[in-house]
């Protein structure tokens, strides 16, 4: 989320992890999170941005459960030595990996 508000960008995994961190582990309507994100993505669109947001829910077209990204196991399987944590986890970087919260969140 750090990513995001300073640059306006994350990779299609990142926005994949914390949309579903929003959904499952805050549980948040996930309505929220895309209203946050078309008012954040510098590549913004209404059919991607909607439409992913509704795949990660498990809600619309595809309405199949079960999108649940486990932060722990995609941490150590794509970030392995935490550089992007400390390059973005900022004033978070010395919680635990585990540590979710909403701090970064309009909520
Ligand atoms: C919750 C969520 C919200 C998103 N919101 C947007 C958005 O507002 N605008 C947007 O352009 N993309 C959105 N995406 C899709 C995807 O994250 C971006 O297109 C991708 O990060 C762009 O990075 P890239 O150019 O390196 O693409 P690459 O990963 O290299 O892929 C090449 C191209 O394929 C397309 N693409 C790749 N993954 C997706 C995907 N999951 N859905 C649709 N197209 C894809 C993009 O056009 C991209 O430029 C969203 C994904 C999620 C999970």
């Amino acid at each position: 989320m750090h990513q995001l508000n300073s640059s306006g960008w994350m990779s299609n995994r990142g926005r994949q992890i914390v949309a579903s961190c929003l959904v499952n582990e805050l549980q948040v309507d996930w309505r929220y999170g895309a209203a946050y994100f078309e008012q954040g993505l510098i590549d913004y669109d209404v059919a991607s941005n909607w439409g992913n947001w509704q795949y990660i829910a498990g809600v619309g077209a595809d309405p199949r459960g079960g999108r649940h990204f486990d932060i722990d196991k995609q941490s150590k399987m794509f970030d392995p030595n935490k550089q992007f944590i400390k390059r973005w986890q900022g004033e978070l970087g010395s919680l635990p990996s585990d540590h979710t919260n909403m701090v970064d969140w309009p909520v």
